[in-house]
This record gives C-alpha cells, structure tokens and sequence, in this order.
C-alpha cells in the first residue's frame, strides 16, 4: 500500500515563471483593497513544501489573516448538484429552487451557448464574452445542459484573466497529471468547433493542473428572501493567496466562505511570529490512513507532519 500511495506522489510540476518575491507581489496585486496595510502574514518559502505563508507577529486564536476574492471561479458540474444555477449568480433562472427533474430549456440561455443563466444575468458584459465564444465553439446539443461542458467553464475563464493575473496564475504551483487532460478531452466532446491548437489547449492544461493544485470546493448557501434562498451552491474557485497554505494534520488556520467568491483565513490558534500558517486539505477526523490516500491521490504528496508519524494514534477511521 505505501509503495503504491508512493508512486501517486511521482508526478512532475510545471514549471514556475516567477520567483518568491514576485508572486507576493503579483498577489499584492490580485488583493487590491483587500490587502491589509500591514498583513500579519508574509508569503516566503517553506520548508514544507515550495512556498507558504508565514506570520510576521504574533497572532491570536481566532484572528481573522484575510479575505480573498477568486482569481477564477466556476460550477463544478457534480452530475446532479446545481447544474442548473445560473453560471454568474449562481440563483436558479426561474427564481425557484432549481428542480433536477425540469427541462433544461428553462435555464439555458436562448441565445444557444448552452450555458445556464439567469434572467438578470444574461444580459451582463461578463455573459456576452463567454455566450459568443461558447456559440463559436458550437455547443453540439444547444438543447441540454452538458455537465462536460459547464465543467470546462472555470478554466474557460482563464482566457479573460488580465496579464498580472495570468502571470500570477503562472506562478501557482500546478502538478502535471496526464489523466487532468481528460477534463478537456471531455469538453472537446461536447462541442464542433472546440480549440485545437497546442498553445491554447496547454493553457488550458496548467490551468486545470492549478486548480486540481490549488482549488477549493467553495460552499455557501443563497441569499435573499426567495424560493431559491438557503440553497447550497459548491463551485471550484481558484483564491492564489490562500492556496499558498501549506497542509499540516494539526493545522492552525481554518477557512470559510463569504460567498462563493470570497474566502475567509482564520487562526485557529495561537501562531507564534515567524511560523508557518498552515490548513488541513482533508477532513480533521479523518484516519491516517484515509487522510495519507486521499493527499498522495489528489496533491501527489505523502504527510510527513509530526501527527503522520506518530505510531500510537490509530490509523482507523474515526468518522462515520
Ligand atoms: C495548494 S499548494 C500549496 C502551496 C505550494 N507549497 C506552493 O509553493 O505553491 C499544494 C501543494 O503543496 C505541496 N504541499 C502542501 N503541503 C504539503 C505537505 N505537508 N507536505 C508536502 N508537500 C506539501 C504539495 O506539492 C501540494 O500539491
């Protein structure tokens, strides 16, 4: 089993255009007003893993580190989980809490792209660019929702991404996993007319090697007084700073999201100056055992944190 988990951890990383110092200035950047004026927190290497974040003062259980918003965000297309929610608010197009049994045309864009979109958002400038390029490519069913081709969406985005951000998202870690093209193969599958040249379909590939890097599975729950309101939405979001915690099995952050764009980093305890911030990628409960397949399957990393190594905790699942 461990040499299996082993050979998981053996993939390569693309290559990283930018150094240290420039990615904690281009994510200065991607911050913008959400840049505290003096951050307890610092972006520098670690002895973890590549880069992390590290506190520059002390920090109190409970401090809040920062606010992020996402650099690039879409639907995760989980068959039967909010395929139908509008791709830009994430409301049901009819206002009513989306039913999986109703026809698809309802929520569709009439224009044919075959995106689900909402009556206030359909006719934004956001929906105009995605709307043509989608028609370009020509959507080989118009009439149905494509979990295939809603998936593709998130890394679509990165065509809309200014230069500062491209470069940033140039700068985030990405693990080369072959089997990731088969997210854009899939796409392909969906459409006519889908891009074929190499440059283009590569962009998309780091782009899907980031987000299977770096991405969260942002929950929240809708706003508003409508039937739709209480819903949970999970979308896949890209959040560059928060994805330069370093994981430890006895974390001292924790996060939560505002709304589907925007998360939340806070201490969990206290953090000496000087430390590494570090988060759980997987479940607190979670077994050892659980906890070492699921990070070599899905990071490509085996944990070498003191609660990995520790031969009196059990390796049985402590969660139901
Ligand atoms: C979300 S990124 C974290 C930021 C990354 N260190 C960087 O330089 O961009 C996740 C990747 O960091 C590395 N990593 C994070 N925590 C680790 C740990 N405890 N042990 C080994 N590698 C880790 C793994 O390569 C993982 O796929």
């Amino acid at each position: 089993m461990s040499q299996q988990l082993q050979q998981l951890t053996q993939v390569p990383q693309m290559s990283i255009s930018a150094s240290t110092q420039e990615l904690a200035e281009l994510i200065d950047a991607h911050l913008g007003a959400l840049r505290p004026a003096a951050p307890a927190w610092r972006v520098a290497d670690s002895p973890i893993s590549g880069r992390g974040i590290f506190a520059t003062r002390d920090i109190a259980a409970g401090e809040q580190l920062f606010q992020e918003r996402t650099l690039l965000v879409g639907p995760t297309a989980h068959r039967g989980r909010n395929l139908k929610n509008c791709i830009h608010c994430y409301h049901s197009p009819s206002g009513k809490a989306a039913d999986a049994a109703a026809d698809d045309a309802a929520a569709l864009c009439s224009a044919g792209c075959g995106l689900p979109v909402c009556g206030d958002c359909v006719a934004s400038t956001r929906h105009a660019l995605e709307c043509q390029l989608f028609r370009k490519w020509q959507p080989k069913d118009g009439s149905r929702i494509d979990p295939r081709a809603l998936r593709i969406l998130s890394v679509v985005r990165c065509f809309f991404l200014s230069e500062p951000q491209r470069k940033l998202l140039y700068a985030m870690q990405a693990n080369a996993d072959r089997y990731y093209m088969r997210e854009v193969e899939r796409a392909a599958e969906c459409f006519e007319h889908f891009p074929s040249d190499p440059d283009m379909l590569e962009y998309f590939y780091r782009t899907i090697c980031a987000f299977n890097t770096n991405a969260f599975e942002s929950r929240f729950h809708l706003a508003g007084a409508g039937d739709g309101a209480g819903q949970e939405i999970v979308a896949r979001a890209l959040f560059p700073l928060a994805g330069m915690l370093n994981h430890q099995c006895t974390p001292n952050a924790a996060h939560h999201f505002l709304d589907g764009e925007t998360i939340v980093v806070t201490a969990t305890e206290r953090i000496a100056e000087g430390q590494e911030i570090t988060m759980s990628y997987t479940k607190l409960l979670w077994s050892t055992l659980a906890r070492k397949i699921f990070l070599a399957m899905t990071k490509h990393f085996m944990c070498q944190c003191p609660r990995c190594q520790d031969p009196t905790v059990s390796s049985q699942c402590t969660c139901n």
